[in-house]
């Protein structure tokens, strides 16, 4: 059976093919100018994982890494209908929207006693318990409540039956390579086989698989078994908040066409061609932007390859998109209701 192509190969396919999203040039440099002097700063470091995100565990340790398998595994589709009426997740006096009432119900759940993140917990929860762990406060609940729960016990079963229930027997056996961390989770859990076909070619992004690896990356703050060598062969993760902030700071551009239907919310199939194509340049565009920001540091005599990579590239962006959202809301999302971002 032919292999998928890697998600960066079938980005440059992609991107190479696109018709209703395109790459601008210009607008690629501007931004990579405009980073330039950001790379120092801790919202474009592996320590602003932490420092910066106070739902994040903060020790490094086996439950910090099996929170983050628990929290990427089910790290996909929080966008609502209506900006104004979503889930909402309340933890210690704080609503949080998004990605991050997932975290938050995570870490409600642990401080109620419940231990969500052992894979012995979720491998056989009910669908009641679920949504009791998920439960918004809001009337609107989080979204594709249903397909978590398949998940989960999927995953969790997988985990006790193949790794002795820990994601850090995983980390151990990809000897601190990103690439083999990618490919042990992407073989044996089916829910992170993020892939497409797109002009005949057999694609990939892995959006939860490699937001796995580098958020275990970050947990383990790149040290011992996290230690990954080959981290920067990574690509962004290409979800519906990086193409949003790459359009809206014109380093990529929509075709009169697809930004009709994505005003007009029209629903995508996950596996479309413009939406495949949005995923594809997403991910293509932020490789140019990181081998423009290392060339500028080149000019200056500077080897910047251990501070710019497309994980700390993409973390930058996905928390600027997220800090910036009133600016950004005359680019919409593309809408996908899917289980792989
Ligand atoms: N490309 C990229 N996509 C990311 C993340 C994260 C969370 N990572 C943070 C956590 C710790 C680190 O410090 C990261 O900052 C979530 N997502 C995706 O976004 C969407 C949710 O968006 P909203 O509805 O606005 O919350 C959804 O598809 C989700 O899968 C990221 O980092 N990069």
């Amino acid at each position: 059976m032919e292999a998928f192509l890697s998600p960066k190969d079938s980005a440059k396919f992609i991107a190479e093919n696109s018709q209703d999203v395109l790459l601008e040039e210009e607008g690629v440099k501007k931004v990579a100018e405009a980073l330039f002097d950001k790379v120092s700063a801790k919202e474009f470091s592996l320590s602003g994982w932490k420092s910066l995100h106070e739902l994040n565990p903060q020790a490094v340790s086996d439950d910090a890494v099996n929170w983050v398998f628990l929290v990427d595994t089910l790290n996909f589709s929080f966008w609502s209908e209506q900006e104004d009426r979503k889930c909402l997740v309340k933890y210690r006096g704080k609503m949080y929207s998004g990605y991050w009432s997932l975290c938050a119900a995570i870490n409600r759940a642990l401080d109620g006693g419940i231990p969500i993140t052992s894979a012995a917990y979720y491998a056989t929860m009910t669908l009641e318990q679920v949504r009791h762990v998920f439960r918004s406060d809001t009337d609107v609940p989080m979204p594709l409540i249903e397909e978590r729960h398949r998940i989960l016990n999927e995953t969790g079963t997988i985990l006790l039956e193949k790794f002795g229930g820990s994601f850090v027997t995983c980390v151990k056996m990809s000897e601190k390579s990103a690439q083999k961390l990618l490919r042990i989770v992407v073989e044996n859990f089916p829910s992170y086989r993020d892939e497409a076909t797109f002009k005949g070619k057999k694609v990939s992004f892995y959006k939860r698989a490699q937001i796995l690896v580098a958020d275990t990356w970050s947990a383990l703050e790149g040290k011992g078994d996290g230690c990954f060598g080959d981290i920067s062969s990574l690509t962004v993760f290409a979800d519906y908040r990086i193409p949003q902030v790459l359009v809206h700071l014109g380093a990529m551009r929509y075709s009169d066409e697809l930004m009709r239907k994505l005003r007009e919310g029209i629903m995508f199939q996950s596996g479309d061609k413009q939406e495949v194509e949005i995923r594809g340049c997403s991910i293509w565009c932020c490789g140019l932007i990181c081998d423009h920001l290392l060339e500028l540091y080149k000019k200056k005599g500077q080897n910047m390859s251990e501070r710019v990579n497309a994980v700390l590239l993409d973390y930058y962006l996905w928390d600027y998109a997220r800090d910036h959202r009133e600016d950004m809301k005359e680019i919409p999302i593309h809408r996908v209701r899917c289980i792989y971002y």
